[in-house]
């Protein structure tokens, strides 16, 4: 295979290509042919050879207690013979095997997986522009070259690796999306992902090889600083913590029964409790289960509805009506509401949201939770409002309003075509297979963040209902308000043209509802 580098990517011209162009003169006698032959066989050792040597010279470089060991019996070797270099190397594997017994972790830390992960890297390095061309992500330049995407560098993690690709001209993020799969299995990964670079024409490859999310996750230590852009909620699938950002963004948690939405909800406010205790964050708990979720837990809200879908409204329009009045004050002050213990940052928990656009019997009192919401989702962001809605029936009501919340996370689903529902279209292309998680592992999902568009596969932590009740004593909100004193929110009094539009309007309605 001949390679030479063009201004972005690699190219590849096959050795068919290059025996066409080529005269090639083969030599005639059979022993000039052998020693051809032999020649050429001779050279590759050799260049295998130096290549070898520049390896294990790396490897030794990138594991260095490894290379420490070896150094030690060579030197010895050079005083002592070879009887010196014999009895290090047995002395370190003796030392080696009691490491890797009586501490595995750290034997794997410092050794084993650093040892893997340079596997991991010549992997990666050799054959990449095969690879690439191989999986269809390839182009022809204006001289008919293949044109293929390069990669430029490997950083090697314990449980992923991110690999750095220069995109070639024709070949898009969205072609490498939909070839993940072939890369998955080229390198023996448990998955790709794509992500998107700081760089225009570059992307980022998280190539996972370790499942770190099998095992549930502690919630952080309730003595911790709130950063209300970073609130630990878990952990990612490349062992990182998963931190959500949650000022001037609206959330969305879909899954089925049982899939860890109420957990990831107690996750957030293990999170937020500090700031809730200092008046800093205030919790509006909207709850159709009549209590059932967010009871347990009630001293941690400011305002807790609960009892009836009236009630269920009046909170919504309560929170509506101040992020109202929030803007009006805002306005030609700031851009985005800076959280104060006087001014506090509201966070309006929604335990299912289809509860309140689809199942509320009342016509009038569910058109008046859809437009509270709507409003709530169009305007909260910027005055401090944020809205963190659960969802269990991603029905056509919740989709229309899915656009509208900036962060996304799928946990398990049943049906393939609720992906797309909660994530968007392609999500499940790219990778968010909500419909083959398990259900022995709730709280995993996949996290979409309309900023960047990257997916990310995510556990929550897990708190259990002890840890929630003692939470809710220690950090109780300093205000609250009682859901039966709040005063609906006053609407206009239609004018009488207006009131026999409506009336009107709403008589045709139902008799076409009759009639049906
Ligand atoms: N992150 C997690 N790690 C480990 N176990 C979890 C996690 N999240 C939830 N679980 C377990 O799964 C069970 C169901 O979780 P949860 O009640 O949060 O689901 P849900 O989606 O809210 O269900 P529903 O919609 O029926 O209320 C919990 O009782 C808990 O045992």
């Amino acid at each position: 295979m001949f390679t030479h580098q063009p201004f972005r990517g690699s190219t590849i011209r096959r050795r068919a290509d290059v025996q066409r162009t080529a005269i090639v003169r083969e030599p005639d006698t059979l022993s000039s042919r052998f020693g051809l032959a032999a020649g050429r066989g001779l050279f590759r050792l050799a260049l295998l050879a130096v290549w070898a040597a520049v390896m294990t010279i790396w490897l030794l470089a990138y594991v260095p207690i490894l290379g420490a060991v070896v150094a030690l019996a060579v030197l010895l070797g050079a005083m002592q013979g070879i009887a010196g270099f014999l009895a290090v190397l047995a002395v370190a594997l003796a030392a080696g095997v009691t490491w890797w017994w009586s501490h595995g972790a750290s034997f794997d830390r410092l050794i084993a997986s650093r040892v893997f992960r340079f596997g991991r890297r010549i992997r990666y390095r050799s054959g990449f522009a095969d690879l690439m061309a191989s999986a269809g992500l390839q182009a022809r330049d204006a001289s008919a070259r293949l044109v293929v995407p390069r990669l430029l560098w490997c950083r090697l993690g314990l449980h992923a690796d991110l690999l750095t690709v220069q995109l070639c001209p024709g070949v898009t993020r969205e072609d490498l999306e939909e070839r993940t799969d072939e890369l998955r299995s080229e390198f023996r990964a448990l998955d790709v992902r794509v992500l998107a670079h700081r760089r225009r024409g570059w992307v980022w490859l998280r190539v996972i090889c370790a499942d770190t999310l099998m095992e549930p996750t502690a919630p952080p230590s309730s003595a911790h600083a709130v950063d209300l852009e970073a609130l630990p909620l878990g952990r990612r699938e490349d062992g990182s913590p998963w931190r959500l950002r949650l000022l001037g963004r609206h959330v969305l948690m879909a899954g089925a029964s049982g899939s860890g939405k109420s957990s990831m909800v107690a996750g957030l406010l293990v999170a937020l409790a500090p700031a809730i205790r200092e008046g800093l964050v205030r919790v509006i708990g909207i709850d159709p289960k009549g209590g059932m979720e967010f009871g347990m837990y009630a001293e941690l809200f400011h305002l807790l509805a609960a009892d009836s879908d009236e009630h269920l409204v009046v909170g919504l329009e309560a929170a509506a009506a101040l992020t109202a009045q929030r803007t009006r004050e805002l306005r030609s002050r700031t851009r985005q509401h800076v959280p104060t213990t006087a001014e506090p940052f509201y966070v309006v928990l929604v335990d299912e949201v289809a509860s309140l656009t689809t199942y509320i019997a009342d016509r009038g009192l569910r058109s008046r939770a859809q437009a509270a919401l709507g409003q709530l989702l169009t305007k909260g962001r910027a005055p401090g409002v944020s809205v963190v809605g659960c969802v269990q029936d991603p029905r056509k009501e919740v989709v229309d309003l899915r656009g509208l919340f900036t962060t996304r996370v799928g946990l398990r689903m049943t049906e393939k075509t609720e992906v797309a529902m909660v994530l968007g279209d392609g999500a499940r292309d790219r990778g968010a297979r909500c419909d083959q998680i398990s259900a022995l592992t709730p709280g995993i999902g996949y996290v979409v963040d309309d900023e960047d568009q990257t997916l990310t596969k995510v556990r929550s932590v897990y708190v259990d209902d002890e840890q929630m009740r003692w939470l809710a004593r220690t950090y109780p909100s300093p205000t609250r308000e009682d859901i039966g004193a709040v005063i609906p929110v006053q609407r206009d009094e239609p004018t009488p043209r207006r009131k026999a539009k409506t009336g009107a309007a709403k008589e045709a309605s139902e008799s076409k509802e009759d009639s049906s």
